[in-house]
């Protein structure tokens, strides 16, 4: 036997489901109730410029919010379209059915449909999570009697005249205990402001318990007009050639209520494959190290949705602070549904085109200027290429790398630079007070290098290094360059190897190479060199919070110049045992503080010996 029939659904079971589970947040009853005013009073417009209706009172469109905490209630009351008693029954008893389906099918090809907000025909009963008793009265454009329907949250409801004498919409909230929160008046502005800083129709909030001030003469004081508590045309929905940077500027600091001004932003405006409009902001930092919390608000036409919601947002770009208005992405956004969504997708990556799009313009166009944002956009930029490959392609060669001598270049233009000393091979500073004495060679002998001092560095390095198979970044302090040492001279190998011995049994270190080179500088007797892997290894373990006390520290090599007059000495000169152990020690140490600071026992070691040089040299 085979049977088809109807699943029934009955309201007492499902109400409770609705009050509970509907929404997660219960403010959002306020973007629900008062959206559906907005879209009331957008549905009238729509039909006055359709011709259906006129407009006969003239009066300015509005919604107004009046919360009175004494008598529990919010109403939000709006001169829109209004309901009819059958209406009323349609539209808000029968649970899901929506009217904005109703209406957008009844005037399909006059409308656009993005303009109506509401599609689900649910949002009205999240009224139900803040309030006992819900209350409508109501007077429809077309002349019908007015209605009043009201509610006690359980599955029946009445109908009766109603009171309204203007056209539009009034929703009573009879506000609960548990949700009292909102009869507050600073609550309940700050979740409008929240929720609807950019719907389309001016929102008044209004304290019906504040008393009026009447002055000594007896005279009501002239309270200023009073102003919208949101911005009804919000800057992002213009066209960008309307917009001016000023007014750029102000919507920032107001949006995002900072008050530094922002370095550059992009305005987005794409009406194909899918609608979408906003304006990115990049940030200016205050320091290098400062990561900013940015804040991407999501907007489905003009109604907020969520913050930072990343899977539509590319996270790198969380660090900025901006808009971005869909009006196809749903407002009850679940994240899973996002996730899997290959609309969405296409979303971030048009948004992850125009950032780059942008910038590239800023480097073609505004050099300069881009330039001077460099040290506050570059942790961004380099965040975005780790963390999206096509962004990192599109950016490859606009990334600037900041060089010791303060200028900014690209890659092509450093390797071109120094393709005569030190071919392919990138030198880099992590750290300018650590390396300075490196810095100063490197200056003396017009060699370039460059400053990656920012945490984000170390795995940005090894990202170029991926990208640039045939090009190599080593610290300062990795390598001497050859144009730091003299040109054709021979070492002394025989001497290179006394000095090893030497040092390496007086610094009882075996680990430690000993190399003589002949250096240009005469002032540098000794230098470190830290090979770049094993550091880079190094830091790799303590990354991951690997134990690294037991391993052997970073290979490193004593270089000894030639050129000293010191280390010519300590070769050539017959010393006794004590002046070669002090003059070795004193040479590793110098060499070591030049790239990192002591430990406490070594400091100790070296204070106490400068102090027993002094008294040599006193005693002479
Ligand atoms: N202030 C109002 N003025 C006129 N009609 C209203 C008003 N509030 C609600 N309605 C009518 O009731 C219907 C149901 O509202 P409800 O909020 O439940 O659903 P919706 O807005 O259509 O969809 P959503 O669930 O997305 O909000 C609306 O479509 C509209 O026709």
């Amino acid at each position: 036997m085979s049977k088809q029939g109807n699943l029934s659904i009955h309201s007492e079971n499902i109400f409770p489901i609705i009050k509970k589970w509907l929404y997660s947040d219960h403010d959002i009853f306020v973007r629900e109730i008062i959206s559906n005013a907005c879209d009331a009073i957008l549905k009238f417009r729509k039909l006055c410029d359709m011709g259906e209706t006129t407009d006969e009172t003239q009066t300015p469109f509005e919604v107004t919010v009046t919360v009175n905490e004494k008598e529990s209630t919010i109403t939000v009351s709006d001169n829109g379209i209004g309901m009819t008693e059958e209406e009323v029954e349609k539209y808000i008893t029968q649970i899901a059915f929506s009217g904005a389906e109703d209406f957008l099918n009844k005037y399909q090809d006059k409308m656009d449909k993005e303009q109506i907000i509401g599609h689900f025909g649910l949002g009205f009963y999240s009224s139900f999570m803040v309030a006992d008793t819900v209350e409508i009265d109501t007077l429809s454009y077309t002349g019908a009697p007015s209605v009043h329907w009201s509610c006690d949250g359980g599955t029946t409801y009445e109908l009766s005249e109603g009171k309204r004498t203007t056209r539009g919409t009034d929703i009573i909230l009879h506000v609960t205990e548990e949700s009292k929160e909102f009869l507050n008046f600073y609550t309940l502005s700050s979740t409008i402001e929240k929720y609807c800083n950019f719907m389309p129709v001016p929102i008044y909030v209004v304290d019906a318990n504040k008393e009026t001030t009447t002055s000594a003469e007896g005279e009501e004081n002239t309270v200023e007009a009073p102003k919208p508590i949101n911005d009804p045309i919000p800057l992002y929905t213009k066209k960008p050639s309307e917009c001016t940077d000023e007014e750029y500027k102000t919507f920032y600091s107001k949006t995002f209520m900072d008050y530094n001004e922002p370095l550059f932003w992009i305005h987005l405006d794409m009406d194909y494959p899918f609608n979408l409009k906003g304006i990115l902001y990049f940030p200016k930092l205050h320091n290098e190290y400062e990561m900013v919390e940015g804040k991407i608000k999501l907007y489905n036409n003009q109604v907020f949705v969520a913050d930072n919601i990343k899977e539509v947002i590319p996270e790198f770009l969380l660090l900025l602070k901006g808009i971005v208005d869909c009006p196809d992405i749903p407002l009850n956004v679940s994240r899973s549904f996002l996730q899997n969504d290959g609309f969405v997708k296409k979303i971030s990556d048009y948004i992850t085109k125009k950032v780059a799009d942008k910038l590239i313009s800023l480097y073609k166009k505004e050099l300069d200027h881009y330039k001077s944002c460099w040290d506050s956009i570059s942790p961004f930029i380099k965040y975005g290429c780790l963390r999206e490959e096509k962004f990192s392609t599109k950016m490859k060669d606009y990334i600037l790398y900041k060089t010791i001598d303060d200028e900014y270049i690209t890659l092509n233009d450093y390797l071109e630079k120094v393709k005569d000393t030190n071919e392919n091979k990138v030198f880099y500073v992590s750290d300018k007070e650590k390396q300075s004495q490196y810095v100063t060679m490197f200056k003396e002998n017009n060699l370039s290098a460059i400053y990656l001092t920012h945490p984000i560095d170390s795995s940005f390095i090894s990202h170029m290094e991926m990208q640039n198979k045939d090009v190599k970044f080593m610290r300062i302090d990795a390598d001497i360059s050859s144009a730091l040492k003299e040109e054709n001279t021979a070492i002394d190998t025989a001497k290179e190897e006394k000095l090893n011995t030497l040092f390496t049994s007086i610094l009882n270190n075996d680990k430690l190479k000993v190399k003589l080179e002949t250096l240009k500088s005469q002032t540098v007797p000794s230098m470190l060199l830290i090979s770049e892997e094993s550091r880079r290894m190094q830091e790799m373990m303590k990354l991951y919070g690997m134990d690294t006390n037991g391993m052997p520290p970073s290979e490193a090599t004593l270089v000894l110049n030639e050129n000293h007059p010191l280390i010519t000495a300590l070769s050539t000169k017959d010393l006794d045992e004590h002046t070669k152990e002090l003059a070795c020690k004193h040479l590793y140490d110098l060499a070591l503080i030049a790239n990192q600071s002591l430990s406490a026992d070594a400091m100790q070691a070296f204070l106490q010996r400068n102090n027993e040089l002094l008294m040599a040299l006193l005693n002479k």
